[in-house]
């Protein structure tokens, strides 16, 4: 199984972002997390920042909108050329409609759940998307601890997919880090943001290549 380590730059420094992500070109992605203040309490950046990103950097751009109204928003990020849109279904109007346009835009579309937002009810959603996100914290912060009550619906996730015989990246986001990201990948994800594990070290670059391998190690160990 594939694995992909995607940074969060929300624990990059926002002043050195171009040499910041620099030091992560090994990444599969950059993971761009944009607050609203108003589905989080915390507020970061938008489509320009986005766009002099893109500039910055030739590593894909994984967007999460963590906003009220992605039906809005959401598809100017796949205009722009962000290779993955993730929105909130708990803040999506027609998320059928969303992840249509998405795609259609050419962005992996991708919808992400709340710790508390089971994916049951969500199961015929599957179809519509390339990628699903469990969270593993509460939304809005970076640097929080990693919520292990999550393993069960990331296992269940990857239970569904494999019902419906879909080819679909299960993403976790939230205190993903060394000592967490093994068994991510023996519950079922293949795609892992991490933001503190990766930023908050000295050498980034280094704190992928290890965080891929643990994955990677973990996910052969039992073969999804
Ligand atoms: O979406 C979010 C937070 O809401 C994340 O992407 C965080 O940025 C992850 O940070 P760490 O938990 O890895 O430090």
């Amino acid at each position: 199984m594939t694995v992909q380590i995607n940074p969060s730059i929300l624990s990059a420094d926002f002043a050195r972002l171009a040499d910041e992500v620099a030091q992560v070109r090994n990444a599969d992605w950059l993971h761009v997390d944009v607050m609203d203040n108003h589905f989080v309490p915390n507020l970061t950046l938008g489509l320009p920042v986005v766009e002099s990103l893109m500039k910055a950097t030739d590593t894909p751009i994984d967007m999460h909108l963590m906003i009220e109204d992605p039906d809005r928003w959401a598809p100017a990020y796949a205009e722009a050329g962000a290779g993955s849109v993730t929105f909130h279904v708990e803040a999506a109007t027609a998320p059928i409609k969303l992840a249509r346009d998405l795609r259609a835009k050419g962005a992996r579309a991708s919808m992400a759940l709340r710790p508390a937002t089971p994916i049951e009810p969500y199961e015929d959603l599957l179809p519509e998307l390339d990628m699903l996100l469990v969270m593993t914290v509460e939304p809005g912060f970076g640097g929080q601890s990693f919520l292990d009550v999550m393993l069960p619906k990331i296992r269940r996730t990857r239970q569904l997919i494999a019902k419906h015989g879909l080819q679909m990246w299960l993403q976790v986001d939230g205190g993903v880090s060394a000592k967490t990201i093994e068994m991510c990948a023996e519950a079922g994800a293949d795609v892992f943001v991490a933001g503190s594990a990766v930023f908050d070290g000295t050498d980034p670059g280094a704190a992928v290549d290890r965080l891929r391998g643990l994955a990677a190690g973990a996910a052969a160990r039992c073969a999804h």
